[in-house]
């Protein structure tokens, strides 16, 4: 692969966004010095931010931004003042439901990784969690969310509806993303109470004969809450309405130890957006204590999607050193924390391939480290 060009939008966003997408982008540019590519970054608003600025969660102007880049990196949008005010008309979350709508960006992909050197951090039994590896395939532009919703004269509703269509194509993605894994494929569902989740089955079952190297699995999402603790191994790829999929991965994540520890891909035909699974963690704001490796990890995903597999996988291998060094935020770290600017400086200076990076994993080989 030759030098790319590559116009990046960045939606900072609220909270620990703006912290977290700082450290990746400082990672993006380690990538591009080692490999000589070149990153440009549009700085854009969206969420509270946008609000305080011009009233609105997407601006036109931020938009037509992440229409007219390569890719968006999105940091995380939300406000308390919106959480605790259900009053509010205008909020931080329909600026990111409408981007995700406007652009296309109908699968949602969450990789859940257990890994070895943090199985100590989970609270689940490591021997349940061990060599767990997942992708969650969530649909990202329909059901409850985007339905007819509104207040009645004493309630309110929400409706959830999906066409064969937005079903259809995420599905055919999900088998294929099994078929180039361990050839599993479970849907999550509520087909036994669901009209939509009926219609989720079907789909699902015509689509199958098509890959028949794919065995199919079906859970209620009920019981997939407690499969996900009880047994993680026994999935691949899980493939599951927008709901569902939103409650599920942040469960997961409690099998990698850390909510700030999950990457996320949201893919349309036309378009790419690149974001942690978490939220702004408003109560993190400005402490430097937030993660900022789902971030660095949704920039790795967004390097395999310009085709730099090598570049994605130096971010990982990175990510994996800081892991390994215990170069980490205070929720896997508490006795010696490192902050999220010498967690993203620890990542970029692997990338670069600074020696201290080879010396300690020597160490490690030598049985020298006092980290494991
Ligand atoms: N995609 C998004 O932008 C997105 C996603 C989820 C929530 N939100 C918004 O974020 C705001 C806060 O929501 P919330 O508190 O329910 O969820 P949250 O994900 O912001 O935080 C939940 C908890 O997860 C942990 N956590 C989250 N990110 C972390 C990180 N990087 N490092 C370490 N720990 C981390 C913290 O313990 C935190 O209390 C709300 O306004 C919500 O709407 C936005
Ligand atoms: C902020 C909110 C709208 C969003 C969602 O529910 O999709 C978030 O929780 C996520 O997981 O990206
Ligand atoms: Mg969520």
């Amino acid at each position: 692969m030759g030098i790319l060009r590559k116009k990046i939008a960045v939606l900072a966003g609220d909270g620990i966004g703006p912290e977290v997408c700082h450290e990746a982008i400082k990672v993006l540019d380690a990538v591009a010095e080692r490999f000589g590519h070149r990153f440009t970054y549009d700085y854009q608003l969206m969420g509270a931010c946008a609000i305080d600025a011009t009233g609105d969660p997407l601006p036109e102007s931020t938009l037509a931004a992440c229409r007219a880049a390569d890719a968006i990196l999105l940091g995380a949008i939300g406000d308390p003042k919106y959480d605790n005010n259900p009053a509010a008309k205008v909020r931080p979350e329909q600026g990111l439901l409408r981007l995700r709508k406007e652009l296309g960006l109908y699968a949602n992909i969450r990789p859940v990784t257990a890994y070895d050197i943090l199985l100590p951090h989970s609270p689940l039994k490591a021997d349940r969690i061990r060599g767990a590896d997942m992708l969650i395939y969530r649909e990202l532009t329909g059901g409850i969310y985007f339905g007819e919703k509104g207040r009645t004269e004493n309630g309110a509703f929400d409706h959830c509806t999906y066409t064969r269509p937005e079903i259809t194509r995420i599905t055919h993605l999900a088998f294929q993303s099994a078929q180039n894994r361990r050839k599993k494929l479970t849907l999550v569902d509520k087909a036994n109470v669901l009209e939509t989740s009926r219609l989720w089955r079907e789909v699902v079952q015509e689509l199958a004969p098509a890959y028949p190297d794919v065995a199919v699995d079906y859970l209620f999402v009920d019981n997939a809450a407690m499969q996900l603790i009880l047994n993680p191994k026994q999935f691949d790829v899980m493939l599951t309405e927008n709901m569902f999929g939103d409650i599920l991965s942040d469960e997961a994540s409690v099998i990698a130890g850390s909510l700030g520890l999950l990457p996320s891909a949201s893919v349309g035909d036309k378009a790419a957006l690149f974001e942690p699974i978490h939220g702004s963690y408003p109560q993190a704001k400005g402490k430097s204590i937030a993660n900022p490796i789902a971030t660095i990890l949704s920039v790795a995903m967004m390097l395999e999607h310009f085709g730099l597999q090598e570049a994605a996988n130096v971010v990982k291998e990175a990510v994996q050193d800081a892991l390994v060094q215990n170069v980490l935020t205070p929720e896997l770290n508490a006795t010696s924390p490192s902050t999220t600017e010498q967690v993203g400086t620890h990542i970029a200076q692997c990338v670069l391939g600074f020696p201290t990076s080879q010396l300690h994993r020597d160490n490690i080989k030598a049985g020298l480290s006092t980290i494991i």
